[in-house]
């Protein structure tokens, strides 16, 4: 699946709110796990990528240049999830007209869901929900904002599955940020580690516990 010739999403020179630059290389079927102390710019990365903060440098998908897209374009095609989702309808289903009901599954909803207002919602069921909402768009670039955060174990592992079948049947890939080194590892790729707004590299002990109370502390 991984392509090593040609990137999905590159960024080059990437600077954003006084932080970077970023340089990266993103591949089809690859996962690039982002982890850093909070407030080292990892958000902010994201938002950058989607465009929806002042950023520089060069962002191109399958080496066409950002510019070239219409940004609500770019925006379907290289989708934030970000960690608090916003929803502006009364129901779920007036969020959800072109989901496939077999994620909806995969996550452990019934198929009524789509008549749950959004005001009963859980924070986790909010969460997984809004994954859904990202994939209906089909992104080929998945910016995934701790899309675990509030989930317990079983449902963190749905999305994690689910995701993983998507980037294979749609040829694509994705940031993820994760303070869970257990969760990284499970993931697989080599995580960035993010600071003061740039990639740095990996703390020798980063999947120790000690760094990973220290990634949490954060
Ligand atoms: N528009 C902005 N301009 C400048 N600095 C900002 C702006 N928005 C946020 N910041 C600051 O930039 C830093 C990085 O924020 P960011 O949200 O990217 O952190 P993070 O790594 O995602 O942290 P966390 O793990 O807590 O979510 C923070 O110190 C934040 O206060």
């Amino acid at each position: 699946m991984t392509n090593i010739t040609s990137a999905l999403l590159s960024l080059q020179d990437l600077r954003f709110a006084g932080m970077g630059p970023v340089q990266l290389e993103l591949h089809a079927g690859e996962v690039v796990q982002i982890a850093g102390a909070s407030g080292a710019g990892k958000s902010l990365l994201l938002r950058a990528i989607a465009d929806l903060d002042r950023n520089t440098g060069r962002v191109a998908l399958e080496g066409r240049p950002r510019e070239d897209f219409p940004p609500s374009r770019w925006r379907r095609q290289v989708g934030y999830l970000p960690a608090e989702p916003a929803w502006w309808a009364d129901t779920v289903g007036a969020h959800l007209e072109r989901v496939d009901p077999a994620w909806l599954q995969a996550l452990g909803f019934p198929a009524t869901v789509t008549d749950w207002g959004v005001d009963r919602l859980s924070s986790g069921e909010r969460q997984r929900l809004a994954l859904v909402r990202l994939l209906a768009l089909g992104p080929r670039v998945l910016l995934l904002d701790e899309p675990t955060a509030n989930l317990d174990p079983e449902n963190t592992r749905r999305v994690e599955t689910l995701v993983r079948d998507y980037l294979a049947s749609h040829h694509a890939a994705a940031l993820w940020v994760s303070h869970d080194a257990a969760q990284r590892q499970r993931l697989g790729g080599t995580p960035r580690y993010m600071e003061s707004g740039r990639f740095v590299p990996a703390p020798a002990d980063a999947a120790s516990p000690a760094a990973q109370a220290s990634l949490n502390a954060g």
